[in-house]
């Protein structure tokens, strides 16, 4: 089945063409707020929810699915929110082109495609590289957010993030939480948790 590819046209959606490599983000978003990214925004509920919480702070949403893409947009549009911008990439790609290094102040990743066959698994976003990887781009004391269904995957990464020496668990001793208060649900944790999933919060900071 081929998707029909959607025309975003929106205030808030950058054609990765339209941006230089490395952007100037403070020209971007107007002034020098700290610059926080989701990764795998999908329809763009979580991004909306925690960017009206965070006024200031400029929020940048990226999937690889545009019809995502879009409805994270028209999300954004309908609310007139101003510190968020949408684009259409690779998580890897668009890091590596894209941010500064040590420019991002937090990184939220929520219910990433898990994988579940095992022959699959080496294509999950988050290992142990990924967020090695990551952390060149974070800054001192930034947040790192992830949160999945999954159960594999969650206790997967709960037990990698502890290796990474750069990174120090915000949730003590508990490698993860099923609970976390004030943190936003997306649209894939609602419908997990409609099922009776739990789901898997993870917090660090950046040393
Ligand atoms: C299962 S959905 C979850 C969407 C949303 N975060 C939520 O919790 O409702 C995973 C999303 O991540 C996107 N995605 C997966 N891998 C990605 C990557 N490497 N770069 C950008 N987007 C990615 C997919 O296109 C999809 O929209």
């Amino acid at each position: 089945m081929t998707q029909s590819f959607i025309h975003i046209e929106s205030p808030n959606y950058i054609r990765l063409e339209d941006l230089p490599k490395p952007p100037n983000w403070g020209a971007v978003f107007g002034n020098d707020n700290p610059l926080a990214l989701e990764i795998g925004c999908g329809v763009g509920d979580f991004m909306l929810k925690t960017a009206l919480d965070q006024p200031d702070t400029n929020f940048i949403a990226i999937d690889f699915y545009n019809k995502g893409c879009y409805k994270t947009c028209r999300r954004m549009d309908r609310h007139e929110v101003k510190n968020v911008r949408v684009l259409r990439d690779e998580a890897r790609l668009f890091v590596t082109d894209r941010i500064p290094k040590g420019g991002l102040s937090a990184v939220y990743i929520n219910c990433p495609d898990p994988w579940p066959k095992k022959r699959h698994r080496k294509r999950r976003l988050v290992n142990r590289e990924f967020v090695e990887f990551m952390m060149d781009y974070m800054r001192p004391g930034a947040d790192f957010y992830f949160a999945t269904d999954f159960d594999d995957y969650g206790i997967d990464v709960a037990e990698m993030l502890p290796k990474v020496s750069m990174l120090e668990n915000q949730f003590g001793s508990d490698l993860y939480r099923h609970e976390f208060p004030g943190y936003h649900l997306s649209k894939y944790m609602r419908k997990f948790m409609a099922e009776g999933k739990k789901i898997y919060f993870l917090h660090y900071k950046v040393k």
